[in-house]
């Protein structure tokens, strides 16, 4: 495969991951995984700069704010950190902040508190707004549920207006607690607390929230109308006074060993802390050698996260299993003697795939290395091959399906030993799991176990059959009853109407998640239309890679999927696109034709479009006497030129932030 062809596929599988990750509180790899593909993009990218695309996932913060809250243009930009996992990187970090600055440089050493990142609006000292880092220019609205946050206050002395950022997170004992009732009710477990905080706070019902004990740290003051400081340290004490839960035990240090020693203390001793950090945050304390320094696309260059590294320990491997999944993939996992890691007791480790086994020699009844680096499931360091008895089992990867009996297959260039039978009863299940669940159909009352009955009844024997579902089928069920009954008809009716994203989305077509349904959905009029579309048609949608358009188009020659959609669409289940003019974004900018030009300076050119569409106005890059307005950013060159002599107006990305925030069209008309 090329470069640029392997530069592309990263880019499709960190954007497919990223989906998953911010905006469905569901992540599917771990971290670690996750943090290899980006390694290796940035590699990529740094070795052949000529390739790198200007929608690159390494300029980009965060996932995209979710349609399904207000969307708020945070004043000050939320951005990432940059990352450090050893002391060198460290050093380096203090040399090249060094070099930026003349003269002496302090830093401010924080708790990386894992949870989800916020910021929280004041005026006239009462909180007014707040809301989630989102793509870091745009976030979700989420004030209502953070009200819900007993450790936010709703009032403060300070009567000007500030932006302030923290952390909002779970304690670890009530994280445990949830996911032990979580347990007990069935339901599936948070991963981690972060998905927990996550999760809990990006309901649309604040009752759920409240009903969930989180807690902030505050650790920035982002803006302060009037106010002046000059370090870092002195806006935290500023903050504490106003009430804040500002984050604890940071330390003022001069040297970068000092800094260094400090780390290695909380990584020795963050056990004791009832709250979870997954490192450390290095930040410059002097403001004005912040402001020298500045920003890249996504982080700041004053600033570094140092990330512990995974807690290790040895355990013993007991048996290799093997499970389905939805696209017929089956997975090896390990199951272990249980140990204690990370503070949660570890009873499986992922294997991922064959070679993997085969590449560390992994056998059953090894000794193992296994971490856990806020990772979903714990993972296989390396085997400790001085302790092998003799007693050690070689394993290999099934030949026939364990659930069906078919024969496995494992194509070429792919590391997956699958089951192809696309009536494997595995598969349909997971399968009918994905397409009700929350982000697909979302037919409540439709949990594993009832779908489970259906299909052993064979009451269902894929998703189209839902449709076919009578009050008098099911009534019977276990643990089902008149009233669930009811409920469950009247919701899978009413699933008919969904929007189409919903629908294909739940169709589980591989590596388009909700985001690339919503490309679809967005960019043709039906599911018939999309069926028909050609690779080409698919490559060319703005966000839509190479990955996902051979699947989709991969997904539509099966026989099998088409008789589903048929039977589908028999049922009445909605297959057209709706028009977008009914969202809830104000629309503003509509009629309006805006001109882009010049590099801004935090905003990209696809966020300031985006910004526009989707307040109904139009992004065009020629100037003529029907432009409404230009934004212009640096070295706009002709086109400021042009927009001055036809005398259109032309603004900064400051104003055009703030028009963005209004409500109605007048409003934007009286402020241009
Ligand atoms: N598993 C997956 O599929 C997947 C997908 C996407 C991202 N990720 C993981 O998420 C991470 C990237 O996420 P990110 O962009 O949020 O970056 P990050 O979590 O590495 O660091 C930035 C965040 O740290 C938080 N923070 C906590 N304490 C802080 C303090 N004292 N000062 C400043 N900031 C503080 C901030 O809220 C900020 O948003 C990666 O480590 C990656 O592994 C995983
Ligand atoms: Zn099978």
């Amino acid at each position: 495969m090329s470069i640029e062809n392997r530069m592309n596929e990263l880019i499709d599988l960190i954007n497919y991951h990223n989906e998953k990750y911010y905006n469905q509180d569901e992540p599917e790899i771990s971290d670690f995984e996750y943090d290899n593909l980006m390694k290796e993009l940035i590699k990529i990218e740094e070795e052949n700069p000529e390739l790198k695309r200007i929608d690159s996932p390494t300029n980009r913060v965060g996932g995209k704010p979710l349609d399904k809250f207000e969307q708020i243009v945070h004043k000050i930009p939320m951005l990432s950190l940059s990352n450090a996992y050893s002391g060198q990187d460290l050093r380096d970090f203090d040399k090249r902040v060094r070099d930026m600055v003349n003269g002496d440089v302090e830093y401010v050493v924080e708790f990386k508190i894992d949870g989800l990142s916020v910021g929280l609006t004041y005026n006239d000292g009462v909180f007014e707004k707040g809301a989630t880092r989102g793509d870091g220019v745009v976030g979700e609205d989420i004030s209502k549920n953070l009200m819900t946050v007993k450790t936010i206050p709703l009032k403060i002395e300070e009567d000007n207006e500030i932006v302030v950022r923290g952390e909002v997170y779970i304690c670890k004992e009530n994280f445990h607690k949830i996911n032990a009732q979580q347990e007990e009710a069935g339901l599936q477990l948070f991963a981690n607390p972060r998905n927990l905080a996550a999760g809990s706070l990006r309901q649309l019902d604040s009752k759920l929230t409240a009903k969930r004990p989180l807690d902030i740290f505050i650790f920035n003051l982002e803006h302060g109308e009037n106010l002046e400081f000059e370090s870092h340290s002195e806006s935290l004490e500023f903050l504490k006074s106003q009430g804040f839960k500002v984050s604890p035990n940071y330390k003022v240090c001069n040297k970068i060993d000092e800094v260094i020693d400090y780390i290695e203390y909380w990584t020795k001793n963050r056990g004791n802390l009832d709250f979870e950090i997954d490192g450390m945050v290095i930040k410059v304390n002097n403001l004005k050698q912040r402001e020298v320094m500045g920003y890249t696309a996504k982080s700041p260059r004053w600033a570094i996260a140092y990330k512990f590294p995974a807690e290790q320990k040895k355990t013993k491997i007991i048996d290799i299993i093997v499970e389905v999944g939805r696209t017929g993939t089956i997975t090896p996992t390990a199951v272990l003697e249980p140990v204690r890691l990370a503070g949660t007791s570890v009873s499986r480790a992922t294997l991922h795939n064959e070679d993997y086994i085969r590449e560390k020699d992994i056998k059953i009844n090894d000794v193992v290395l296994v971490q856990k680096a806020g990772d979903i499931i714990p993972q296989v360091v390396e085997v400790i091959k001085e302790e092998r008895t003799g007693d050690e089992l070689a394993f290999e990867m099934p030949k026939k399906c364990p659930v069906c009996s078919e024969p496995t297959v494992r194509l070429e260039g792919e590391v997956a030993v699958k089951c192809i039978n696309m009536s494997c009863p595995a598969q349909i299940r997971r399968g009918i799991i994905h397409f009700v669940s929350r982000d697909a159909m979302n037919i409540d009352g439709l949990g594993e176990s009832i779908i489970t009955l259906l299909l052993n009844e064979k009451i269902i024997e894929d998703v189209a059959d839902l449709y076919s579902i009578k009050k008098e089928d099911v009534v019977n069920l276990e643990r089902m009853g008149d009233k669930s009954a009811n409920n469950l008809v009247k919701s899978i009716k009413k699933s008919k109407e969904n929007d189409l994203w919903r629908l294909i989305n739940g169709l589980g077509i591989k590596f388009v998640g909700v985001k690339g349904a919503k490309i679809l959905a967005k960019n043709f009029d039906s599911l018939d239309s999309i069926i028909k579309a050609s690779f080409e048609d698919l490559i060319n949608l703005e966000e839509f890679g190479e990955i996902m358009a051979k699947s989709v188009i991969e997904f539509f020659k099966e026989e099998k999927n088409l008789n589903v959609i048929d039977k589908l669409k028999n049922a009445g289940v909605n297959m057209n696109a709706e028009d977008d003019s009914n969202n809830d974004i104000p629309k503003i900018f509509e009629g309006m034709k805006i001109v882009l030009t010049g590099t801004l300076p935090t905003l990209k050119r696809n966020d300031a479009k985006e910004i526009i569409e989707s307040r109904g106005g139009k992004a065009t890059s020629s100037v003529s006497k029907s432009t409404t307005f230009v934004l212009a950013g640096e070295e706009a060159g002709s086109k400021l030129t042009k927009a001055n002599e036809l005398g259109i107006k032309v603004i900064d990305e400051n104003q055009f932030i703030e028009l963005a925030k209004l409500e109605t069209k007048e409003d934007v008309k009286n402020n241009l």
